[in-house]
């Protein structure tokens, strides 16, 4: 009841004139709020207010003055510019519940109880007035329940010369003890709100920062899930996608090539502050991309721009990786390798890795590998080479690359002859040392003719693979290390088949075939091989599990287990498989004998394979200890991809296998770019193709990995012409792009689920209220929706459930009678609802609008209405209408 009366009277209370401490009197208590704020001790006394001490924020905890009287007795404060008055006498307090001073506390009463005590005395003297209006004159009720909490606690400690708390000196404490724990937790509340406030500021800084901006407002046509995408928080950024596009070459100008139509790059001339969207004359326009890079950008320009930063990152042992897409002669070849004296990004990126190593001893290791179809190329070296994938012991992928013969003593890899002792030992990629930018010069010479060469089919067929270039920081010690690993490593799966086919062999040399049969289930338990005289051969089974049996009376008729045991008068019968003993001429000795040597001869491979992995372990032990004792930048490693193109150019003569490996590896990428920039624990689908196979320890390294450094941060660039005739290809080109640009915003969007997006700039969790959710449920229900789509639904509009709740109310319940007569009996070949997935799949294909990812997002009926909400949600918050 008092505490009611209190928040009341705490209404009524005068009004702070201004944010500083006032003097002016503070409302004398009435008789009845003395009674309801009575605060009694075991003896009597009355307790001392705390609302007349100054406003104390908590101190924090030092231990000093933590004596079992101090515990007991309550000191008397000490007042800003009290010293030397008379100190009131200590009253006892120790049986004083934190709940009962609260609420004595935030009463204000209690004065009229003390009013003889002489504490009361100096504290309406010096306290009163001063402290009960620096409460009010903060405006934050809470915030003055909590100082005079702190008042009541932690008497004398805190001046609130700001009319704000401030923690001053703990020396005066002396009753610690007692009050620790909620000194602490008010100390801990303090802390949490500059914690908070810190939190804001970070983020907004962090918006601010960011690389990736979104429609500007003259854009109105701007895809709508743009406009929802200018709130994000999340983890860093690690994919950032850009649009270059190439000037006319000399040929399209001297055959006066045409500007595609409408092709406007909304790019900033700051390059300080990163273009914004690429808005083509095509509906919708394309956008959402990091940044632009025009016509005239060198790829200098473009290195210092988009890669020059990720690739500080490598100094410390990371991961910069570049990729480069586009449609056939859109630039790509030109922006990651670069023709005669424009040297590509690769080059340029290398020769910035030398001079910032600024050590001797480090050095770059490249390797160069190709990802056609299905099939993997090590593309340096005089020609190219087929390569294995596998995965090692620790799951590791392992690319076996060229292979050489050599013999190991013991192992007979093809299992048939007993002298096979030659085996086939494929190393990983053919790697090169790179000590100077012009030891790149092989880029040139080996791995882009092979891909280019002359002739326009080849021409075509270059952009129908994917190259993958590689620098990794190394030092003589390390690539010795890395080469050893790679060595003992490319003898492991020569000595695995051989031991494979020594167990085969073994099998082999105890039995010849089986034999089904119908045995009874006592002996099919104790029986271990060989087959036993009261087995009965099944000739056949069928469909339905009869069994017809050999050498039988009316074993054609198919008949169960059970009724053959039944007819033949013998216990319960089941199917067994009977492995057939093999006979030798020198009878069970012989084959025993036989037995011996096999297991012999598995051991003794057994053991090979073991003591060959046990070297593995030990080379990379060393590779680790290597990469640990030399420079932080050791194991850094640098990947630039030139993509292929995805398959929407219809070119008759590619075939169906090559183009489904195209996309799949492509849109396996985009998911991959997802998850990564999700915050959540699933695991991007490496595994899912070869190129994000290859990819994996680049991106996102397992932690069998041996480089230090786990970070990454990637860049896609997407390569387009200027030239009309080039415009569905530029086009695809940029919708394909857009989908990695959404997929990595997305990703980043989804890492803040739950969080309502207007809120979050504010860091505040909006959490869902029960009521919402269940009349949604039941919207749903009547709607015809099953719990598994409703729980879609619910969890894509996850934090922004109040508004779902406006929008299927509007729709559902409005149009109720009608929604029960669709979904009760849907015409024939109708679908219940849009279905959302075609939609999603239209916008991965890219054949419309790219919004796939989107689209996907909104509830069927609900797009419109969504629609309309997102425009709201623009940068700066302001409201802007699409048209
Ligand atoms: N930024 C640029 N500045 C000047 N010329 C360029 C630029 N980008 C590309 N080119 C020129 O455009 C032509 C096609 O470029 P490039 O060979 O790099 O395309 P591509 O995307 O690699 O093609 P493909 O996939 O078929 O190999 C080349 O003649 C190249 O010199």
């Amino acid at each position: 009841m008092s505490d009611t009366k209190t928040k009341k009277k705490k209404k009524r209370a005068p009004p702070p004139s201004s944010g500083t401490p006032s003097t002016t009197t503070a409302k004398t208590p009435t008789k009845k709020d003395s009674k309801d704020s009575k605060l009694d001790t075991p003896n009597g006394d009355a307790q001392v207010s705390p609302a007349t001490v100054n406003t104390p924020p908590p101190a924090p905890p030092t231990g000093e003055g933590d004596d079992e009287d101090s515990v007991r007795s309550l000191s008397s404060p000490v007042f800003p510019g009290d010293e030397g008055r008379e100190t009131p006498s200590p009253l006892p307090r120790a049986s004083l519940s934190a709940a009962d001073i609260a609420s004595w506390a935030s009463s204000q009463k209690s004065n009229a109880e003390i009013k003889g005590s002489p504490l009361n005395k100096h504290k309406q003297k010096h306290s009163q007035k001063d402290s009960i209006n620096r409460l009010y004159s903060n405006s934050a009720k809470k915030e003055a329940q909590v100082m005079a909490q702190l008042a009541r606690d932690m008497a004398g400690e805190v001046s609130t010369s700001t009319g704000r708390p401030q923690i001053i000196s703990r020396q005066s404490r002396t009753d610690s003890k007692s009050i620790k724990p909620l000194a602490q937790r008010q100390k801990a509340m303090l802390e949490k709100k500059e914690e908070d406030i810190k939190k804001q500021q970070e983020i907004k800084k962090e918006e601010e920062a960011k690389e990736c901006s979104f429609a500007p407002k003259r854009f109105s046509k701007a895809p709508t899930y743009l406009k929802r995408k200018t709130i994000t928080t999340g983890p860093p950024k690690k994919v950032s996608v850009y649009v270059r596009v190439r000037p006319f070459t000399s040929s399209e100008k001297d055959s006066g090539s045409l500007n595609l139509e409408g092709l406007h790059l909304m790019s900033s001339s700051n390059d300080a502050k990163p273009a914004e969207v690429v808005v083509l004359n095509t509906a919708p326009p394309i956008a959402g991309f990091s940044g632009l890079i025009g016509q005239d950008a060198t790829n200098r320009h473009v290195f210092e721009r988009v890669f020059k930063s990720p690739q500080e990152l490598v100094l410390r042992g990371g991961s910069a990786n570049l990729f480069s897409y586009g449609y056939t002669g859109g630039g790509k070849t030109h922006t990651v390798i670069g023709y005669g004296k424009e040297r590509g990004l690769f080059f340029l990126a290398a020769e910035n890795l030398l001079k910032e190593l600024k050590n001797d001893k480090l050095f770059l290791r490249a390797t160069a590998c190709e990802v056609y179809g299905d099939d993997v190329y090590d593309l340096l070296g005089e020609e190219k080479i087929k390569c294995q994938l596998r995965t090692n012991a620790d799951g590791q992928l392992v690319i076996s690359g060229p292979s050489s013969i050599q013999q190991m003593n013991g192992v007979a890899e093809g299992g048939a002859g007993e002298h096979a002792t030659l085996v086939t030992k494929a190393a990983g990629l053919r790697s090169t040392e790179v000590r100077k930018p012009e030891d790149l010069k092989f880029i040139n010479t080996t791995c882009v003719s092979k891909r280019a060469t002359g002739i326009s089919t080849e021409h075509d067929q270059s952009s129908r693979s994917h190259a993958i270039l590689r620098l990794e920081v190394v030092s003589t010690e390390v690539l010795a290390a890395t080469e050893e690993v790679e060595s003992l490593e490319a003898e492991m799966p020569a000595l695995q088949n051989a031991l494979d086919n020594a167990r085969v062999a073994a099998h082999d040399v105890s039995y010849e075939g089986s034999v089904r049969v119908l045995r009874s289930v006592t002996l099919r338990e104790s029986i271990i091989e060989g087959k036993d005289d009261a087995d009965l051969v099944v000739k056949s089974v069928t469909d339905d599990n009869k069994i017809c049996l050999e050498g039988v009376e009316g074993g054609d008729e198919p008949k169960t287990a059970g009724e053959w045991a039944k007819q033949l008068d013998m216990d319960e019968l089941a199917i067994t498989d009977v492995q057939l003993p093999k006979e030798y001429a020198g009878g069970k000795d012989e084959r025993e004998a036989k037995k011996t040597e096999n297991s012999e001869k598995q051991d003794n491979l057994l053991k090979l394979v073991n003591d060959k992995q046990a070297e593995v372990d030990k080379a990379k032990a060393k590779l680790t200890a290597a990469v640990s004792a030399g420079s932080k930048a050791l194991g850094g490693s640098m990947l630039l991809c030139d993509l292929a193109g995805a398959d929407y150019d219809n070119r008759q003569e590619n075939s169906q296998k090559e183009s489904a490996a195209i996309n799949k590896s492509l849109l396996t990428l985009k998911e991959c770019f997802r998850s990564l920039a999700q915050a959540t624990d699933q695991k991007p689908p490496f595994r899912e193709s070869k190129l994000t196979r290859i990819l994996q320890d680049s991106l996102d390294p397992t932690e069998s990995s041996t480089r230090r450094n786990k970070e990454s941060a990637s860049v896609m660039l997407v390569n387009i012409s200027p030239a009309a005739s080039l415009k569905s290809g530029t086009i695809n080109a940029l919708r394909y792009g857009q989908m990695f640009a959404a997929a990595t915003q997305q990703g980043r969007r989804q890492s803040v689920k739950g969080m309502d997006r207007r809120m979050s700039r504010l860091s505040i969790v909006r959490k869902a209220d029960p009521e919402v959710i269940k009349t949604l449920r039941e919207i749903y229900k009547d709607a015809g929706k099953t719990l598994k789509e409703t729980n879609e639904i619910l969890a894509k509009f996850e934090g922004r459930e109040e508004m779902l709740l406006e929008k299927a109310k509007a729709k559902y319940w409005k149009t109720k009678k009608n929604m029960v007569k669709v979904t009760k009996s849907p015409p024939k070949g109708s679908k219940k609802k849009p279905a959302e997935g075609k939609k999603g799949e239209k916008g991965e294909k890219g054949e419309e609008g790219g919004e796939g990812e989107d689209v996907g997002e909104k509830e069927g009926g609900e797009e419109e209405t969504e629609k309309v909400e997102d425009n709201k949600v623009e940068e700066g918050g302001e409201m802007t209408k699409t048209e």
